[in-house]
């Protein structure tokens, strides 16, 4: 293989995505580990100079296993969360050919290259603000472009939406509805942009963090607890709040 036969080198790619705050919000899965809703929703996506996750993924055959920083400290990949990014962006990877480093990577030897990932988010992390959308979106676009991944923005936000369901959305700007979608397999579960970012050219939002401590009560956790218990949530799925 070409890429044994080379020396020791490291290959990086750094991307940014902003968060996202829905304006009809995503509450309640009909499948925990796809991550599929019971309801459409819509979001705007943040300007990504105020509220975004910077990501850099690195491959190189130096390292013996995945490892993930976030804001300087190392956190575990093994959630299946992480695992399913991972799996999915390495199932499309293509060949990379880095001339000026001397890097030839075949399609087949990213199943057994290693990444290490650090990311930083400009805001509080687990606060509230959505950074689980912006921190998954930037992971699977990164590592989608180191990767060489050539699926479109309706792809890779199908498999964002399986780190954290509004990381879908965070895929593109402006205004972007999520389409739950019918299918058990989650492959028609993603998001569209309804309108890009200089549609409304004048809007503003303003963010006003009144605690940047971790929630008691996660957003994953507090919409599984309405599904179990809330016949309300049951009627508001019912009604298309997005049409
Ligand atoms: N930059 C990042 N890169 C990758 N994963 C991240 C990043 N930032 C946050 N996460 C993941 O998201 C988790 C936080 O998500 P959580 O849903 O609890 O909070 P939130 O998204 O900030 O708030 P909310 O969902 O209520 O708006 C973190 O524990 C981590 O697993
Ligand atoms: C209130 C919300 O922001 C909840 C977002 O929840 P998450 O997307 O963080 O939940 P998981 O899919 O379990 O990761 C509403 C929304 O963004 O639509």
């Amino acid at each position: 293989m070409a890429m044994e036969a080379q020396a020791q080198w490291v290959l990086t790619a750094t991307g940014r995505s902003p968060t996202n705050i829905a304006v009809i919000k995503y509450w309640g899965k009909r499948d925990e580990a796809l991550i599929l809703p019971v309801n459409d929703s819509i979001s705007v996506t943040l300007d990504p100079d105020h509220l975004s996750a910077t990501t850099t993924v690195a491959a190189s055959p130096a390292f013996p296993s995945d490892r993930m920083w976030l804001n300087g400290k190392e956190i575990a990949l093994s959630g299946g969360r992480f695992q399913n990014c991972l799996r999915e962006i390495r199932k499309r990877a293509r060949d990379v050919e880095d001339e000026k480093k001397g890097i030839k990577i075949k399609k087949e030897d990213w199943e057994k290259l290693h990444v290490h990932i650090a990311s930083y988010n400009n805001f509080p992390t687990a606060a509230g603000l959505a950074s689980s959308a912006a921190g998954f979106a930037c992971l699977v676009f990164t590592l989608g472009k180191l990767m060489n991944v050539n699926e479109d923005y309706g792809e890779l936000s199908s498999i964002a939406r399986q780190g954290s369901g509004s990381a879908c959305r965070s895929i593109y700007g402006g205004f972007v509805k999520w389409c739950m979608g019918k299918n058990n397999d989650g492959s028609d579960s993603m998001a569209v942009q309804l309108v890009d970012e200089s549609h409304w050219d004048d809007l503003v939002i303003i963010i006003a963090v009144v605690s940047s401590k971790q929630k008691e009560t996660s957003s994953t956790s507090g919409m599984r607890d309405t599904v179990e218990t809330s016949p309300l949530l049951q009627y508001r799925a019912q009604v298309n709040l997005c049409r």
